[in-house]
């Protein structure tokens, strides 16, 4: 459905040039529900926004739905849809007009893009709210009705650009529910994301970008293989603890450790007696220890494999 071979980005400005997308290949497959990942800065929109024809390549090739992003643009237009992290709506129309109004846009007969808008707003938990106007919705509700507006023509494959920035937590777990059923119909669907527990929780196959590089692209499965079954063991203490400063005993071969303010981070395939070298640590440094956090191997800590750095989004 998407195929990408060396696509780059270059963008010119007054301060010189911005190497945004420096090469990215991906690969995605019908019905897959694929993930752009990495911190902010990563070139993550950017690609986006070429595989979207919004943006234009510098340099490499993409086809999408089957046509060349650039040379066949309009081609790719008619099958895709792209939902922004901006909510824009038609303000002056109602939520079931917006919809209506957006498919009849794309050529959907009138009766049709009713019946497919009901349909929509049922899935998406806006079946009640199809009459308010968008002032009327909550934060969650306004960004459930953008994502069922560009659904409304069906289109091949579904654009996320960080679907969930700015939703409080309760309308994101709804926002997740609704995009897994999506998916359980069979929609393609491509998400940005800065949040690696959402793309754990959503994606098959994912591709992780850092400095407008894939770093790797594989089943999240894979990807978190990677970090070969480290754990992430975070402490903190009652005040600042030397940067330099490692447990004693620490590191073992393979450990890594990271000290920032009154905070020390180990990973590690080899937790054992850590706790206590990490009390030992503070004392050492009098101070006292608050806190310990382990967090089991994730994209997190496959990031910090690929990247050699721990992950800030
Ligand atoms: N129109 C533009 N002109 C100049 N530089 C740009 C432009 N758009 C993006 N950039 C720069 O390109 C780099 C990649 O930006 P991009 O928005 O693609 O990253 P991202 O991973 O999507 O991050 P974010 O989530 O913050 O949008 C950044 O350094 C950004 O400042």
């Amino acid at each position: 459905m998407i195929a990408a071979e060396g696509l780059r980005k270059t963008y010119r400005t007054e301060r010189g040039e911005r190497e945004a997308v420096r090469s990215v290949d991906l690969e995605v497959a019908p019905g897959e529900f694929f993930g752009l990942l990495g911190p902010n800065g990563a070139g993550k929109s950017t690609t986006i926004g070429m595989l979207t024809t919004l943006v234009l390549p510098t340099g490499g090739s993409a086809r999408v739905a089957g046509f060349d992003v650039v040379r066949q643009a309009r081609e790719v237009r008619r099958r895709i849809s792209l939902v922004h992290q901006s909510n824009a709506v038609d303000r002056e129309l109602t939520v079931r007009e917006n919809l209506e109004f957006r498919g009849r846009y794309w050529g959907v007969g009138r009766r049709a893009a009713r019946l497919r808008a009901d349909a929509l707003l049922e899935q998406f938990g806006l079946g009640d709210h199809r009459d308010a106007l968008f002032y009327q919705l909550s934060g969650g509700q306004l960004r459930r009705m953008v994502i069922a507006r560009a659904l409304v023509h069906s289109p091949e494959v579904l654009f996320l650009d960080e679907p969930t920035v700015g939703v409080d937590a309760h309308s994101r777990v709804h926002l997740w529910e609704v995009l897994r059923e999506l998916h359980g119909q069979g929609q393609t669907i491509v998400l940005t994301t800065h949040n690696l527990d959402e793309a754990e929780r959503l994606c098959r196959r994912a591709a992780i970008v850092d400095e407008g590089r894939v770093l790797a692209c594989d089943t999240v499965e894979a990807l978190v293989a990677r970090a070969g079954g480290e754990v992430t063991v975070r402490a903190t203490y009652d005040g600042p603890v030397d940067p330099a400063a490692h447990p004693p005993g620490r590191p073992r071969p393979g450990d890594r450790a990271h000290a920032r303010g009154a905070t020390v981070e180990v990973v590690t395939a080899q937790p054992e007696g850590l706790l206590g070298e990490l009390i030992a640590l503070g004392s050492a440094a009098g101070r006292r220890l608050l806190d310990v956090t382990t967090s089991r191997p994730g994209l997190e800590s496959a990031f910090l494999a690929l990247a050699g750095r721990t992950y800030r989004a």
